[in-house]
């Protein structure tokens, strides 16, 4: 166990290391334009200093071109004019406009950052790992029962007696009802396993509700900010639960302000105390200043007890006359004062966390947030973690050390977390991913899909979930006809590209590219991910069609493994172009692939992992457009299985300019 964890914590520094690399060689090698155009900076702005709020200096960066960035709310930024390495000033992002960026900084802002030409960079946060190595260190008899478990050094115990639950959201279907039943009733630890649109959420609010219940202080986490507003969003429906939500003010959204810490503190009643005791401050601080300060300059080597002593018996010394003497010891008075009050206002601050935190049902904080100093000797009855396939074991170690039990919900068929460095790629073996497979009956698989078409359902849930998916009613058959204009499409052929694209029988297509003669990809100059401007063509064109249908933007979204793949489609359309990764956990109408890999060998690359492969084909709801070299894809077993199953139902589509 001490090897393992000893493991642990060397992988962690050689992520750091990847991570700062990677971002300091970019800042080096790319210009800045270029830089911004990958949406991870923006240059020449100009900053205005807005005034504080919640403990933060706010300052809003603006300029008259838009702002299109990858960068957003929440997000660490480095601020500089001209070489960012040089400069230390980081800030946290607050808000984000069409040509306006809000930072929040916690010190205080040098002139040169009020001024035009400022460059805002995306910067690598350390806190996270200083904070999982840190948890390792010290790990907790908690998180260390959790690491044997996972480990098998230790088998958890049967449950005793059922409790009775009495469900909240009568809606629920079986399978979550079953979900939250066992987890419930678990002694040590349950698994919620959650495939694409089964209502992972949903099941959650229910649990952590029937927790409070049995009168049970619940600590809710999870990897993203995004899904601990989204879970916090559906509680806070409750207005009777007790929520406290931890995490910088500035990373949590707006509606939830309320429930955050700092928001909470500052509205105490206590903090009228706090405040009146500054303003004390303030004025002792006008007496003292009236006095001489001993300076070193001033003291000449006498001890703060030696000027005190001295200046009661009326005495100078070393040159220095009674007067000063004594006026330095009225300072050091005064000044004593100040730190006795400063003394009382961290105490008045420390009991008005307590209270918050003791009289709170629910606390809700990022994986990494759970290990500030103000939860560090709660007791908590038991923790939920949500993405608990997309945490690290460092990562979720950091909640799991603060409970016995812990309910963990994932789904570890889809992306694994990204780990940057070559030395580390152990780190993608999740805590959720090796408890399922070694104590599959301490799990409970949601099983009804609230997403999409059956149709589309039908290969991902027979090659990744052994076809024991369903789908609810509600979405069986929903189609692109409630979201198109019929009318833009009364001119097309039987036998046009078009016509198959709007085909209700047809939610998948599989656009074959392998007999287009420039079909090939390609590397740019110096970069390690791949383009296919073919597929690009395509992917624009057919997303093209669907706006002039009169679908909106916002329900389409275009997906490629291959970052450059992505850069060469987003300048070409206004719908959103990411990555995988950048889809996972979100869904659109509408899905087009562009898959790039077109070769004769067969080299699939990190399409290889099928993870990848579920993500990106069960985002769609209504249609999904997967774009490939037939010919390529069709050497892994899987990717042949879904050509096979595309060809047999009539959806592949040979594709040649006209
Ligand atoms: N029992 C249910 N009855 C009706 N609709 C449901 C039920 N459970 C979930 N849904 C619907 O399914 C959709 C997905 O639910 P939710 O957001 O809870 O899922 P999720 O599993 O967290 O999503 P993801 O796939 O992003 O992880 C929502 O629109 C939700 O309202």
């Amino acid at each position: 166990m001490k090897k393992y964890i000893k493991q642990l914590i060397k992988l962690i520094n050689y992520e750091r290391d990847a991570e700062i690399e990677l971002m300091t060689n970019e800042i080096k090698n790319l210009s800045p334009k270029k830089r911004e155009s990958l949406g991870r900076a923006i240059n020449k702005v100009k900053g205005k200093y807005l005034g504080k709020q919640l403990g933060s200096q706010i300052v809003q960066f603006g300029r008259s071109e838009k702002i299109e960035t990858e960068i957003s709310v929440g997000d660490m930024v480095l601020i500089s004019t001209g070489y960012p390495l040089k400069s230390d000033l980081t800030g946290t992002v607050v808000e984000k406009g069409a040509r306006f960026i809000k930072v929040a900084f916690e010190k205080s802002i040098p002139k040169w950052a009020l001024k035009k030409k400022v460059r805002i960079d995306l910067y690598a946060n350390d806190v996270t790992f200083r904070r999982m190595e840190d948890n390792l260190l010290h790990l907790s008899t908690k998180g260390k029962n959790a690491l044997e478990y996972t480990l098998k050094k230790r088998d958890p115990k049967e449950n005793k007696k059922e409790k009775y639950i009495e469900f909240i959201d009568k809606s629920l279907n079986n399978s979550q009802k079953n979900a939250v039943k066992n987890a419930v009733n678990t002694e040590n630890f349950f698994l919620i396993h959650g495939p694409f649109g089964t209502g992972k959420t949903r099941t959650l609010v229910e649990l952590i509700q029937q927790e409070v219940r049995q009168n049970n202080k619940v600590l809710v986490t999870a990897e993203s900010n995004s899904a601990v507003d989204n879970i916090l969003d559906r509680l806070s429906q409750n207005k009777k639960l007790k929520i406290t939500r931890l995490g910088h003010p500035q990373r949590v959204s707006k509606e939830n302000i309320q429930y955050s810490l700092a928001y909470k503190a500052e509205n105490h009643q206590l903090t009228s105390k706090i405040n009146k005791n500054y303003k004390r401050i303030e004025q002792i601080s006008e007496t003292r200043d009236r006095f001489t300060k001993p300076t070193p300059q001033y003291r000449r080597g006498f001890s703060d007890s030696d000027i005190l002593f001295n200046a009661s018996k009326g005495k100078g010394g070393r040159g220095i006359s009674p007067s000063k003497m004594e006026s330095m010891a009225n300072w050091l008075l005064e000044n004593e004062k100040i730190d006795e009050i400063h003394d009382k206002i961290k105490k008045l601050e420390n009991k008005i966390v307590k209270d918050i935190i003791n009289s709170s049902e629910i606390i809700l904080s990022t994986n990494s947030t759970a290990a500030i100093e103000e939860i560090a000797r709660t007791n908590f009855d038991v923790v939920i973690v949500d993405e608990a396939s997309q945490a690290t074991i460092p990562s979720i170690l950091i909640p799991l050390a603060k409970a016995r039990r812990f309910i963990l919900a994932g789904d570890h068929k889809q992306l694994p977390p990204t780990i940057i460095s070559e030395k580390a790629h152990f780190l993608e073996k999740t805590l959720f991913e090796e408890l399922i497979k070694k104590y599959p009956k301490k799990s409970s698989l949601l099983n009804v899909q609230y997403r999409m078409n059956s149709f589309l359902m039908k290969f991902p849930n027979s090659e990744f979930y052994n076809g024991n998916l369903k789908s609810d009613s509600s979405v069986n058959d929903i189609n692109l006809d409630e979201i198109i204009d019929l009318k833009e499409l009364t001119h097309l052929k039987e036998n046009d590209v078009e016509k198959q694209l709007h085909n209700n029988l047809k939610p998948l297509l599989f656009i074959d590219t392998s007999n287009l003669k420039n079909n090939e990809e390609k590397h740019l100059k110096d970069s390690k991910s791949i383009i296919n401007q073919s597929e690009a063509d395509i992917a624009t064109s057919i997303a093209k069609f669907y706006l002039e249908t009169g679908i909106d933007p916002k329900d389409i979204g275009i997906i490629s493994p291959y970052s450059d793949q992505v850069n060469l489609i987003k300048d070409k359309i206004p719908v959103e172009v990411k990555s995988v990764d950048g889809f996972q956990g979100r869904e659109k109408e509408i899905i087009i692939i562009s898959t790039v890999r077109s070769n004769e060998n067969g080299n699939i690359g990190f399409l290889k992992d099928l993870r990848r492969l579920n993500v990106a084909i069960t985002r769609a709801k209504r249609k999904l457009i997967v774009i490939g070299n037939k010919n390529t894809l069709k050497r892994n077993s899987t990717y042949s299985k879904l050509i096979k199953f595309c060809a047999k139902n009539d959806l592949l589509i040979n594709f040649r300019y006209t």
